[in-house]
């Protein structure tokens, strides 16, 4: 079974974006981020494209997106917290590559999120969520999706974890135990 894609999944700001093109640098591979090539697709920020098309439109154009994005080989993906959460999704990465999941808590998250106003499903209203409002919106969203996430091939924590050390843990397993050669 072709494996030669590792696709990074993960709540909203677990690293995925930060953490792939670094891990891919390291094993050779190329890299892409399904949310930014969806931008450059559409010539419009992921917020834009929620406001403007609703969210259903997103999700269709992000599983067009990885579909796309399956065929290549030797790639490490970032994908969006959210890609995971389509059945059709995930079953087209565990076909194609190594799923890689990017845990995080709910407050490592917050942590990371709270000044953030770039991820439409943490909008709020009066833009001035309490912490309290902020936790329970994540985990909302989190506690739907571990059931997804947790089918990946591997986990790793990244809540106190400079960048660099996740990416060398992450390389070490990839080369070990799924057999990844530095290209
Ligand atoms: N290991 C880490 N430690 C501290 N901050 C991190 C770490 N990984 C990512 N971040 C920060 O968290 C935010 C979200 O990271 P990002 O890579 O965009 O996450 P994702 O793509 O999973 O949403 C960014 O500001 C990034 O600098
Ligand atoms: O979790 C989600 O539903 C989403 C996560 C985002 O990607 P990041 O996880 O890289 O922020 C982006 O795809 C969109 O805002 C939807
Ligand atoms: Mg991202």
């Amino acid at each position: 079974m072709k494996r030669d894609l590792i696709f990074l999944t993960g709540f909203m700001a677990s690293g995925k974006s930060t953490i792939g093109p670094i891990l891919a640098n390291t094993i050779g591979w190329d890299f892409l981020d399904l949310d930014k090539v969806i931008e450059e697709k559409t010539n419009k920020k992921i917020v834009e494209i929620f406001k403007e098309y609703g969210e259903e439109y997103f999700r269709k154009l992000e599983s067009e997106t990885l579909k796309e994005l399956t065929k290549l080989s030797k790639y490490v993906i970032s994908l969006g917290g959210g890609t995971i959460e389509n059945e059709d999704n995930l079953n087209q990465m565990k076909k194609s590559g190594i799923l890689v999941y990017l845990e995080t808590s709910p407050e490592g998250a917050y942590r990371r999120l709270r000044f953030k106003r770039d991820r439409p499903a943490l909008l709020f209203d009066d833009n001035e969520p309490t912490k309290e409002e902020f936790l329970k919106r994540i985990n909302t969203i989190l506690n739907r999706r571990l059931k997804y996430y947790n089918q990946a091939d591997l986990k790793i924590n990244t809540d106190n974890k400079p960048v660099g050390i996740t990416v060398d843990i992450l390389v070490k397993i990839l080369r070990k135990d799924f057999h990844i050669e530095e290209n």
